[in-house]
């Protein structure tokens, strides 16, 4: 499976109706893969939209029309904190959504990155560790779930997951994780997907809102170098998907992007 470098963009008015839109598309997205597949597997943001669209998908009635025992949830990056630490992406999650889901959704189809601890002292053992959990629900030989939908928030810098501009695990392949140190965005320790994972979804969605963030938008449009722009190398095998406010798209073209 190769991941496809064309790519749909769609402009939403305001950072708050691209939340609400991407938790409803997500959420018909689920409904509707539901209907010939299972079980699913979804890969979280963190960041400022992604934890604000969690937030809609708890708000949303039709969030009960998902089956979430049939929905595993992933992270596709981690900052490297103790376990319930605040500015952890998971903390932020449990907090918008799945606290809110409650029993519908089984502790066990929730699969955190480690936190750090005694028993995991580096970014690297989590990175290992959540490589190996990943493993477990692998099938044809790969390394990571066929995810089915997976979401990226972007940095101003063009960072998606943990993968910065210029930093070694940008150019890291042959595993799925890799551990993050010295990262430009606190905390500096953190564990993140590769593009070899992220490249296995079959969909992948950029969702990116603020005009500090309209050049990188931009560039990662026009295919910028992943060295330069990571948010380049962010493709799904079936739809990369990129869903913008309209202060992140205002650097594009108009009408849109160019594939
Ligand atoms: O640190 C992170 O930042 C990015 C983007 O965050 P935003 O607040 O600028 O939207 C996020 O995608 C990533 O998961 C997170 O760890």
């Amino acid at each position: 499976m190769t991941a496809r470098a064309a790519r749909d963009v769609v402009v939403h008015p305001d950072a708050t109706l691209l939340a609400q839109a991407t938790a409803a598309r997500l959420l018909v997205a689920l409904v509707d893969a539901q209907s010939h597949r299972a079980p699913l597997h979804v890969v979280l943001t963190g960041g400022t939209v992604g934890i604000a669209t969690l937030a809609a998908v708890a708000a949303s009635p039709v969030r009960d029309a998902v089956d979430w025992s049939q929905v595993h949830l992933w992270w596709g990056d981690e900052r490297f904190l103790p376990d319930g630490d605040g500015d952890r992406n998971e903390t932020q999650a449990r907090d918008a959504l799945l606290t809110a889901l409650g029993d519908a959704l089984p502790t066990a189809n929730v699969h955190p990155v480690p936190a750090l601890d005694d028993t995991v002292p580096t970014p690297e053992a989590a990175a290992e560790a959540y490589a190996a959990e990943l493993a477990r629900y692998a099938d044809d030989g790969r390394q990571v779930p066929r995810f089915d939908v997976l979401l990226l928030g972007m940095g101003p810098d063009g960072h998606v997951a943990s993968l910065f501009p210029g930093h070694p695990a940008v150019d890291v392949d042959g595993v799925a994780t890799a551990g993050v140190h010295g990262s430009p965005k606190p905390p500096p320790l953190r564990v993140t997907l590769t593009f070899d994972a992220i490249r296995g979804a079959r969909e992948v969605w950029v969702v990116a809102a603020g005009a500090e963030k309209a050049t990188a938008v931009a560039s990662a449009l026009a295919s910028a170098p992943v060295s330069v722009t990571p948010a380049a190398g962010a493709l799904g095998t079936e739809r990369t998907l990129w869903l913008l406010d309209a202060a992140a798209a205002a650097d594009l073209p108009a009408g849109g992007a160019p594939a």
